[in-house]
């Protein structure tokens, strides 16, 4: 039994039980001494200059590896609107070199797990810059879409490591006060990549030629800026030299970081977890392990469960979808909308910083709550303003007899129309006069424009005539446009960073790193499923029925955080297992001697059906 007496000491009480299951004999040890203030959140010790700091620094180049998951995953959507007319990609090869990069980032964040707990983190963030720059490089050298596609491949596997390793690595080298902002520092360059890299396609989108390269290959910049700041700068995590027994190393790094030499309290508290775990520490593989012990168990719902609704609510599909819900609003040049999908990428990045400056002041359980609380409102007014423009939507004129027969002509409205990959919307807009309207197969070779008549460009037959394909015009479209800032502005502070954070802190840390593996895998495996399955989603139930989807999907996850999500803020990484600890933790019995944690209350036992989350 663990106890916490009031002043801050913690005990870990030992019962033997005999064969029978009667207990013989108490042994108490002392296994951790008060926190300090600045331990608990509030204090001096860490906040002196120079260890801010250093941890800045730290933070600036481990969150690199962010600013590439963003930039790798952001770069692509421009880069394919040149690579498809240069190599002649079919709609087939072009899904595949966007979603290959996502589905081999979703099995390296697992396979991630096991590198980090066997070479530690320091390695695994050295590795995936490398392998970043080796992608980078295959990318920007490419002869032809095989090679892209090894390429795509190989950036997902540094983004899969990457993803899950940085937030672990910051949450141990950071203070407690300051973690939760150092940690969402890291989702911040996630965003800021996703930002630059509409830059970067906007600004190389004039390039026809080539231009994909450059956008591609540029990632290799901060590759190598990290793999040296972390080859010449950056030491490993103290926790996890503990863990493999390397105190010495453990204390030196602490005194770095720390910029101070009073670190022992820091430094016992850690070793005296490592102790503890280590004569709990089961038999057979560690997802097993946490699977069996209750307290991590609870931490591995929660933490997959953040990351899984993270998914749901989808962001993703917003940012893929914002260059379409631009062009409703009337925005029709192409290179507009390349520059507007900026300004989306612009707001996500913008409100993530709005997040970064609140998650110490409120905590990350409210500003979750209040995150998908706003979601999920933006979400029902993304689905009302695609209502509005589906009741709205314009009829298609009879059919023109000289036109050839397809499917695309017995489409009565231009809703169903928009909603058949294979056909589009041509028009003549004179005013808000929207006549001669007519439903077209699309050319498949570029969606830009029809496979005959007056929008096709090939034929020119009316350069007046307007093309939509995948929306159509509608005066609504100040309702979804609506629906999209709210939409960033509630989930970029909360929604987009927490599950981040949230799970590089709540592991012990024998879990932490299969912990993060696990839930980054489920953070990969619902991005690709829900970007995969958008379009299919937007034919079966509409435009506004997927978003009225997301949005009940965003309601489930309220609820989830609502009733699973502890407050962590102030607490030290070696606190967070009492969060988890409802009720009797059965795990890592060793022989008769078996381990549970209590709380005490102003000196008196609680018992363990008294504990509740959060406090
Ligand atoms: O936290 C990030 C962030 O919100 C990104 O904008 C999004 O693209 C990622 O999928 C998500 O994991």
């Amino acid at each position: 039994m663990r106890a916490v007496l009031k002043d801050g000491y913690e005990l870990q009480i030992m019962e033997q039980v005999n064969g029978s299951g009667n207990r013989v004999e108490d042994d108490h040890k002392l296994i951790r001494a008060p926190a300090t203030a600045a331990q608990s959140g509030g204090g001096s010790a860490y906040s002196q200059d120079g260890s801010s700091r250093f941890v800045y620094v730290l933070s600036f180049f481990s969150a690199l590896g962010g600013f590439l998951f963003g930039y790798d995953t952001g770069v692509v959507s421009g880069a394919m609107l040149l690579l498809k007319k240069e190599m002649n990609l079919s709609a087939f090869w072009q899904e595949l070199l966007v979603s290959s990069t996502v589905g081999a980032a979703a099995f390296s964040a697992l396979a991630g797990g096991f590198l980090n707990g066997v070479y530690g983190r320091r390695k695994c963030i050295m590795l995936a810059s490398f392998i970043f720059t080796v992608g980078g490089i295959i990318l920007s050298v490419a002869p032809d879409k095989v090679v892209l596609l090894i390429g795509r491949l190989t950036v997902g596997i540094g983004i899969g490591i990457a993803s899950m390793t940085v937030p672990v690595y910051i949450a141990e080298m950071s203070p407690p006060q300051l973690r939760g902002q150092l940690v969402t520092i890291n989702t911040l360059f996630i965003t800021g990549g996703q930002f630059i890299a509409s830059v970067v396609d906007g600004a190389f989108s004039y390039m026809e030629h080539n231009g994909w390269r450059y956008m591609l290959g540029l990632s290799v910049v901060p590759a190598i800026l990290q793999f040296l700041g972390f080859f010449f700068l950056l030491p490993e995590s103290p926790r996890w030299l503990l863990q493999k027994g390397n105190s010495q190393q453990a204390l030196k790094v602490l005194t770095q970081i720390r910029a101070t030499e009073s670190v022992n309290e820091e430094y016992d508290s850690i070793k005296a977890m490592v102790e503890e775990e280590e004569k709990q520490t089961g038999e057979g593989p560690v997802l097993c392990r946490i699977l069996a012990c209750a307290t991590a168990r609870r931490a591995l719902i929660v933490g997959c469960g953040l990351q899984m609704f993270q998914q749901l609510s989808g962001i993703n599909t917003v940012m893929y979808y914002s260059a379409t819900i631009l062009q409703m609003a009337g925005v029709r040049d192409d290179k507009t909308a390349i520059w507007l999908s900026a300004a989306t990428a612009f707001t996500n990045f913008l409100f993530t910083l709005v997040g970064v400056w609140l998650v110490e002041r409120v905590g990350r359980r409210k500003l979750t709550l209040g995150s998908i609380v706003g979601t999920s409102v933006s979400l029902a007014v993304l689905a009302v303003g695609f209502l509005l423009s589906a009741q709205a939507s314009p009829p298609v004129n009879p059919l023109d007899p000289t036109a050839p027969n397809s499917t695309c002509s017995h489409y009565g409205f231009c809703e169903q129309c928009m909603l058949d990959p294979n056909c589009g919307f041509c028009y003549y807009d004179k005013g808000s006069n929207i006549s001669d309207t007519s439903c077209v197969p699309v050319d498949p070779a570029n969606t830009e424009q029809a496979a005959y008549g007056r929008c096709s460009n090939a034929t020119q037959v009316n350069p007046n005539a307007w093309w939509a394909y995948n929306y159509c015009p509608t005066s609504y479209s100040w309702v979804v446009l609506l629906g999209l800032i709210l939409y960033l502005a509630f989930f970029a502070p909360g929604m987009g960073p927490m599950p981040w954070t949230v799970n590089s802190e709540i592991y012990p840390l024998w879990a932490r790193s299969t912990g993060n593996a696990c839930s980054a895998g489920v953070n990969w495996m619902f991005n690709v499923l829900v970007s995969l399955t958008f379009l299919h989603v937007a034919q079966y139930l509409t435009y506004y029925g997927a978003f009225f989807l997301y949005t009940g999907l965003a309601v489930l996850g309220f609820l989830f955080v609502l009733g699973c999500l502890p407050e962590t803020k102030g607490l030290m990484l070696e606190d967070m297992e009492t969060l988890f600890n409802r009720t009797l933790c059965t795990c890592g019995v060793l022989g008769d001697e078996r381990t549970h944690y209590t709380r005490v209350n102003g000196g008196n036992l609680l018992s363990d059906e008294d504990v509740s989350d959060g406090d």
